[in-house]
């Protein structure tokens, strides 16, 4: 069937449509540059809302496996490519892209030329759109723009879940955590909670972690700014990693600022460097925010690592407290094991409990 691409500055792309295709959907558009990662990508919870564009011309050719899910439910509002896989050739591949997207009510659209839409948002910047069988009728900017919705409480568990038995207790406090994550910490040893992002503090202790990972989620870090002075006083209290919304979240919570890049970081090359080691890591983002340079208190955070094309901030580190913050995602595999290291990090400040040994 035939379908469109609506942009909010009036531009209409034409493809072939697939999937769900009775009703419009709307979403932010946004470009994400990896050749392979569809599946994590489909089901990462920090696509939600997002009308994934994928750079690659060719997805879905190594199909669906049963293993590398990100969540329980695909998450993007749309996904749009040049051209979808019909079958998928993997020993492990399950079901096709077009099947699991179908399933999941999410439309595909391909056929249409993703080198034009991706510069196009590049110059003007992640902007809404929407997919419809029908442009005209449309006006893209009637809908709520992605950075006013609150998102995080779709994206995040509504009870407690527990994984892993090791000795080390570590408290998710969950904004739409990827699976990646919790597998990380229990190959190290832990025990993991994870917990909505609204539970009581009171709650939280009695937990009784011995760390916190304040996780990866959807949407503007700023919808969540009445949590802010809870999420301060328990990253004072414990060992603390922030990854990607997490990383942003403490940043404001401490006083920093956020501000929206112009089109988010999307891919599994992105180059950050350790400014202490000089050290590279080529690694896994998937960001539209980034924490605003010079709003951070020097005596509270020192910035750890910085983006090399564009030079914004991927990670702080506390000058006095164990809290590492990370806007990529170390426990994504873009490579073999990559950032893992942040994970290690973590694990020292832990079983030193922490306290004085701030991240070096
Ligand atoms: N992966 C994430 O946690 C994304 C954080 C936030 N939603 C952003 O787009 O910047």
């Amino acid at each position: 069937m035939k379908g469109f691409l609506k942009l909010e500055n009036g531009e209409i792309f034409e493809g072939e449509l697939s999937g769900n295709t009775d009703k419009e959907v709307y979403g932010e558009a946004v470009f994400f540059t990896g050749m392979t990662g569809y599946q994590e990508v489909m089901t990462d919870p920090s696509f939600n809302g997002q009308v994934v564009v994928f750079t690659y011309p060719l997805i879905g050719n190594y199909g669906i496996n049963l293993t590398d899910n990100e969540s329980k439910k695909p998450q993007p509002a749309a996904l749009v490519m040049s051209e979808c896989h019909k079958t998928g050739h993997h020993y492990a591949c399950d079901k096709t892209v077009e099947k699991e997207a179908a399933e999941a009510g999410i439309p595909i659209l391909t056929g249409l030329d993703t080198r034009a839409l991706v510069k196009r948002i590049r110059e003007h910047g992640d902007m809404g759109a929407v997919i419809t069988t029908n442009p005209d009728k449309i006006d893209v900017a009637s809908f709520t723009p992605i950075g006013e919705r609150q998102l995080v409480a779709d994206a995040a568990v509504k009870k407690v879940e527990i994984f892993g038995e090791g000795s080390h207790h570590v408290v998710l406090v969950d904004f739409g955590y990827k699976e990646s994550m919790v597998t990380s910490l229990v190959e190290q040893g832990c025990k993991v909670t994870v917990v909505p992002y609204d539970m009581a503090e009171e709650e939280i202790h009695q937990l009784n972690p011995d760390g916190l990972l304040f996780s990866n989620g959807p949407g503007n870090p700023k919808q969540l700014n009445s949590f802010l002075p809870a999420y301060k006083r328990l990253a004072e209290t414990y060992p603390t990693l922030g990854i990607c919304l997490g990383h942003q979240l403490l940043a404001l919570a401490f006083g920093g600022d956020t501000e929206k890049l112009r089109f988010g970081h999307r891919g599994a090359n992105q180059p950050v460097q350790d400014l202490e080691t000089k050290k590279v890591y080529i690694t896994s983002q998937n960001h539209s925010y980034v924490v605003k340079e010079n709003t951070l208190n020097e005596s509270d955070f020192s910035i750890l690592f910085k983006n090399i094309n564009d030079g914004s901030i991927e990670g702080l580190v506390h000058n006095t407290l164990p809290i590492i913050t990370v806007q990529f995602h170390p426990e994504a595999h873009p490579g073999p094991a990559d950032s893992e290291e942040i994970f290690h990090k973590f694990m020292e400040q832990l079983r030193s409990k922490g306290r004085e040994t701030a991240y070096a």
